[in-house]
């Protein structure tokens, strides 16, 4: 297996040169020889650097998930505890030329995984008149120098047609993270893939006001801008350090032409609704949560027993977030809620006791949108892919509520060979 992030020498080269392909093809076959005799050494190594878990939270998770998940658990479970099969998507920037990026994915062995509206329209890109009709790889003007947006022009017109592209690996193949360079924009986002599913959920269209009420460290926030131009996005994020992170990623990633529509603000996300009601067209609450994936890592068994200690606090907090967001959003808008864990007490039970408060929500299905569309790449929670038979009564919006053992949402389980999540989501609108 090649691991990339092993190659500086390669990474370098394509921090600085950002061009040629054959500079970059030459770059990666010294890359694959380096490797290969690295290879050796790694798997020497093997056991020293694998990560440990955390045996009180592997403790309760396998209480809780095997009740949870069932059978299911098991191969979850699998996934989580090696951390060397998990897969990493590559979002990438529309606001700079990406081109080199998408060849070197490619000739990896890279695909596209989530290609949103506007991917085979006709778009004019409005500097050059010119005409593309974007193949999945790539979105400029293949012809036109002029149209192209690219890195060493980082304010360059922004309004090029939305495009979600996320490059996604059959197997666990890292893309190295790039560094920042001050006056250049990032051309790419590391995430888990299943990051980018709230923000599908979400659909943000073109002069929307959003808000993305948790955001830091702005991965999400990032997602929304690539498959939009809202008119407005609030990135709302309390605490100091990950709003400085937050700000630094959108620095990166975004052009300063966008700056006056997306804005970061600071308040406590539970008084965002009091504050600003009825301001937003869509919010976006990825809650703070018991993040399985990490957790399970805890640096020692003192911070394990106490992120056990918060876990029993957050779905008060999240519940709060999320009424806040049924507050703050317009009535006829959108509320997406998410988190990064299995647990059904932040989960469906959240979004329950929400809706039961709330006469004036209702759930929307994620079932023909997200889950049926997208099972190719996702494993999701059985529920979330079983279409009823035509003997069978489906299940209706309003007995959804009633319904005990509906998610009320979707999860994604990872998986062997589909690691993505977990992640779980759900759509709630304001009625009119
Ligand atoms: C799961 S993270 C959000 C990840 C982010 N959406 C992204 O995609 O990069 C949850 C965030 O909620 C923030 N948070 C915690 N308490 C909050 C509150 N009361 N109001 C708003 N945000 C809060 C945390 O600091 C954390 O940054």
């Amino acid at each position: 297996m090649l691991v990339l992030s092993r190659c500086d020498r390669f990474w370098r080269k394509l921090g600085c040169e950002t061009g040629g392909t054959q500079t970059i093809l030459r770059a990666l076959s010294d890359c694959q020889t380096d490797q290969l005799s690295s290879q050796k050494t790694e798997s020497s190594n093997k056991q020293t650097k694998a990560k440990s878990s955390c045996h009180a939270l592997l403790d309760r998770f396998d209480q809780q998930y095997s009740k949870e998940l069932g059978d299911l658990w098991a191969s979850v479970r699998s996934v989580l505890l090696e951390p060397r099969s998990w897969q990493y998507g590559v979002m990438l920037n529309r606001f700079c030329s990406v081109t080199d990026t998408t060849q070197i994915l490619q000739l990896q062995g890279f695909s596209t995984l989530l290609l949103q509206k506007g991917v085979t329209e006709k778009h004019t890109l409005p500097d050059s008149g010119c005409i593309s009709e974007c193949p999945p790889s790539d979105f400029c003007c293949p012809t036109d120098g002029a149209s192209l947006v690219t890195s060493q022009h980082p304010q360059s017109e922004p309004s090029l047609p939305p495009l979600l592209q996320c490059y996604v690996h059959p197997s666990p193949l890292r893309f190295p993270s790039q560094a920042h360079r001050h006056g250049q924009l990032k051309q790419y986002y590391l995430l888990n893939a299943a990051s980018l599913l709230p923000v599908l959920a979400l659909n943000v269209r073109d002069g929307e006001k959003v808000l993305d009420l948790c955001a830091a460290p702005g991965g999400k926030a990032l997602a929304i801008m690539q498959s939009a131009n809202p008119a407005l996005l609030c990135c709302n994020e309390p605490d100091r350090h990950r709003r400085d992170r937050l700000a630094k990623t959108l620095e990166s990633f975004l052009p300063t032409s966008l700056n006056s529509g997306v804005i970061v603000s600071a308040e406590d996300g539970r008084s965002f609704g009091q504050n600003e009601p009825g301001v937003y067209d869509k919010v976006l609450v990825d809650a703070p949560c018991s993040n399985d994936r990490s957790w399970l890592y805890s640096s020692s068994s003192q911070q394990g027993e106490q992120r056990l200690r918060e876990r029993a606090m957050l779905p008060t907090l999240q519940a709060e977030l999320l009424k806040s967001a049924l507050l703050a959003v317009r009535p006829g808008g959108v509320v997406v809620y998410s988190t990064c864990t299995l647990s059904s007490y932040e989960n469906c039970s959240v979004v329950r006791s929400v809706l039961n408060e709330f006469p004036e929500a209702e759930l929307e299905d994620l079932q023909e949108e997200i889950a049926f569309p997208l099972s190719q790449y996702f494993a999701f929670n059985p529920y979330a892919t079983h279409r009823p038979s035509p003997h069978e009564p489906s299940l209706q919006p309003q007995r959804w509520k009633e319904s005990y053992h509906h998610p009320l949402g979707i999860l994604v389980l990872p998986q062997p060979g589909k690691t993505w999540g977990p992640m779980y989501l759900s759509r709630i609108r304001r009625r009119k």
